[in-house]
């Protein structure tokens, strides 16, 4: 016998599309700043850290890193796999023990977990397995996990504390940072570097995602556009409970974000002195529940087996293609003639 409850449930229709079209860019000055520094350190360093977001392990590619420390020898970390749906998180693992590169090792990572942390230094310290000491600059988008890794890295490694400034907000590390010890025997240096974005984000659905999982200042998305994108994909992803919890019409799921609004900023007492519900300050509470993985750990890209780093695979052509342009530029300054 299924109750009245469970068959309102079962006939609910969630969106599944979400319109949105507002393509969001952020690169502010110390972007791009970061990014001319991170080039010219690229040189003294051994290793590149790369990190990115594990609920969103393709959107937080940016493929301005591709260009940059592409032929580098680095290891990608996919940080907050704690956040991240489980069952995708295992889907996507066998996805890059099938795509491992001579240059590029993969590694599927949460700061908070101190065996996972040991297990990246020893990965980290088998890249330099013929140095005296080992420096490694770490890079990615904003709020990624970057100085909480350079943290966690160092507390493992060398037991002392906190090295480097971390936040809930992205944008936090600014300018690039002076070297931290992680590890003593061989020494293992790291160097924290400004989160820097795309220039270009692909699609709004990109930028959404971004936001949500904290990459970009939430004002600049708009927070209860945010938290319709959280609703939307929750119910994509028949993630009910929420319903029960906010104490929606009905105990029921919902496609209007203004329902839902309304029924957190009553919960959790976000009323204006008017009596009105305070939709803001109920988004913005809605949005931080996700972001601390109290709705439940929720991977917001596909994953496919084939997809992983199409980025990567991308860039490897656009790469190639421009080397052989500039040969022909410079073939054609030179007087010489270029055989295709
Ligand atoms: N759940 C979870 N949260 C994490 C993890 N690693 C970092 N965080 C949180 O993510 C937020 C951002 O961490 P930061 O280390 O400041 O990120 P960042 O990449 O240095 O940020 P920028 O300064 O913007 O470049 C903080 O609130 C951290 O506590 C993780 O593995 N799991």
């Amino acid at each position: 016998m299924t109750s009245p409850l469970q068959r309102a449930l079962a006939a609910f229709q969630p969106r599944r599309t979400f319109p949105y079209d507002r393509v969001l860019n952020w690169f502010p000055g110390h972007m791009a700043k970061g990014l001319r520094v991170i080039q010219s350190k690229l040189s003294s360093t051994d290793l590149v850290i790369e990190v990115r977001d594990a609920r969103i392990p393709v959107t937080s590619i940016n493929p301005r890193f591709e260009r940059l420390v592409g032929r580098k020898n680095r290891i990608v970390v996919y940080n907050k796999v704690d956040l991240a749906d489980p069952t995708l998180t295992d889907l996507f693992r066998t996805a890059l023990q099938k795509r491992q590169k001579v240059n590029v090792s993969y590694h599927l990572a949460s700061t908070y977990d101190a065996s996972n942390m040991r297990k990246l230094l020893e990965l980290a310290g088998s890249k330099g397995a013929e140095l005296h000491s080992l420096t490694a600059l770490v890079v990615g988008m904003p709020n990624v996990g970057k100085s909480s890794l350079i943290n966690a890295l160092r507390n493992v490694g060398t037991r002392r504390g906190k090295a480097a400034k971390t936040g809930a907000q992205a944008g936090v590390t600014r300018s690039v940072a002076s070297v931290v010890k992680v590890y003593e025997e061989p020494p293992i240096y790291l160097i924290d570097t400004p989160g820097v974005m795309p220039p270009h984000i692909p699609s709004p659905e990109a930028g959404i995602k971004i936001a949500l999982t904290g990459g970009m200042r939430d004002h600049l998305a708009d927070e209860q556009v945010i938290a319709d994108y959280l609703l939307f994909q929750l119910n994509l992803h028949s993630r009910f409970e929420y319903a029960s919890w906010a104490k929606t019409p009905d105990l029921m799921p919902t496609n209007d974000i203004h329902i839902l609004l309304d029924s957190i900023a009553r919960r959790i007492g976000a009323i204006h002195t008017g009596g009105e519900p305070d939709h803001t300050a109920a988004a913005r509470f809605w949005i931080k529940q996700y972001r601390e993985g109290k709705l439940g750990r929720m991977t917001l890209d596909e994953v496919r087996l084939a997809d992983t780093p199409v980025v990567e695979t991308e860039s490897r052509r656009q790469e190639k293609k421009r080397s052989k342009l500039e040969k022909r530029k410079q073939a054609r300054k030179d007087g010489t003639v270029s055989v295709p």
